[in-house]
């Protein structure tokens, strides 16, 4: 059974609500402080975990399977952090590969690209232990599924970021818009809110990432798909800044068109999303205009570095949702379409880069980060 059957239609509970939270620290497991290891250190995992070590003090270890990724954060001694490409400064962290991590945190934070789940958390399985939990705000649908495979439901805890972060290359990453900007949410996979839970939120709240804790798993997690198949994708397709998108006169026209049949699909699927339609067409046009207009979403990144979108994972996830009950959302799959097109133009368009980011993802020296980094400045040149 998928987890959307599993969590869709019982979801009842709708309720969306922020805790108040108690001045007097949570005792986990009679420790007061837990201990975070992030799988993927790449723009969201380097952003949660750097926060959560720099403002919140806790102890984050990172795991990565990206060898110029490792080898870059070993030569500078950490990672390089900037804010809107700006105060660039070196953050020391401890990052492993699987194989080499030896540690034992009392939760797992995941951040990875959808297609190389999988992978991951195969070569993590040894490090898993019965007494951890995991926490994924990845973007996409599909991921607890997989993470199912290795953690009870009971330990498992799902969520969302509208944050927008950048990587630029190996060892170095732009959080964008000022401190505290963003906000995220999240809900237990079986929606009982957990002592676990709350300590894990005045962390998050106190490394200054708005969390807000919900009770729905499944209208948490495909509100933000469904934002994401909107902004996400058109951005993508387009090549253009979430500002510029909502700029254009018919862009609330393109996103009312995508929610409606997004939440057509769902009322089929009896899953109840955590926003009405309005409210989420708000969020497009918000998030877009007001949060992160010179944002490129991360789809774009990830084209325009010569890699493959998550684009089965959003529009063509509601599509399927859609297929699965007798509801063709004709929209989303010809996006999901239109961006694998993009991909394969822009591979035709820009061979070097697509050449380079081979380059760094298969060889594991020092000219591996060089062609990162070039590859970087040359999607950074085309953002420019
Ligand atoms: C920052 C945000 C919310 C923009 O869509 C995002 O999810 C992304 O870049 O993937």
């Amino acid at each position: 059974m998928s987890a959307i059957q599993l969590n869709g239609a019982q979801a009842g509970s709708l309720t969306t609500f922020c805790f108040t939270l108690p001045t007097k620290m949570h005792i986990y497991y009679g420790k007061t402080q837990m201990k975070y290891a992030v799988i993927g250190a790449g723009a969201m995992g380097y952003r949660y975990g750097v926060l959560l070590q720099e403002n919140a003090g806790r102890k984050v270890d990172f795991i990565d399977a990206w060898e110029p990724n490792i080898k870059a954060v070993r030569q500078q001694g950490g990672v390089y952090v900037s804010r809107d490409r700006k105060n660039r400064h070196l953050v020391p962290i401890n990052i492993y590969s699987p194989e080499e991590y030896q540690g034992d945190p009392d939760v797992w934070i995941i951040f990875v690209k959808q297609m190389q789940l999988d992978e991951m958390l195969k070569r993590c399985a040894p490090l898993f232990k019965d007494h951890q939990i995991v926490f994924s705000a990845m973007n996409g649908w599909g991921h607890f599924e997989k993470i199912q495979q290795y953690f009870s439901d009971d330990r498992i805890y799902g969520g969302t970021a509208m944050i927008a972060t950048v990587l630029n290359g190996p060892g170095d990453v732009d959080f964008i818009g000022k401190s505290g900007a963003g906000v995220m949410h999240m809900c237990a996979f079986n929606e009982q809110t957990t002592d676990i839970e709350r300590t894990m939120f005045e962390d998050f709240k106190t490394a200054n990432m708005n969390p807000i804790i919900t009770t729905n798993f499944t209208g948490t997690c495909m509100a933000k798909v469904i934002f994401n198949s909107v902004v996400n994708t058109l951005c993508t397709m387009y090549q253009i800044t979430m500002g510029e998108f909502i700029e254009y006169p018919g862009a609330m026209d393109m996103a009312k068109q995508l929610i409606d049949e997004a939440y057509d699909a769902c009322d089929r699927a009896g899953i109840r999303l955590i926003e009405s339609r309005q409210e989420e067409l708000k969020s497009v046009d918000y998030v877009s205009r007001v949060a992160n207009p010179l944002h490129y979403p991360s789809m774009y990144q990830d084209m325009s570095r010569g890699r493959k979108t998550e684009v089965d994972f959003i529009n063509g996830c509601i599509a399927k949702i859609g297929r699965d009950h007798d509801y063709v959302c004709r929209t989303h799959e010809f996006l999901t379409h239109g961006v694998h097109l993009a991909e394969l133009a822009f591979r035709i368009h820009n061979p070097d880069i697509v050449r380079a980011a081979q380059n760094a993802c298969n060889s594991t020296g020092a000219t591996a980060i060089q062609d990162a980094e070039n590859l970087v400045k040359a999607a950074q040149s085309r953002e420019e």
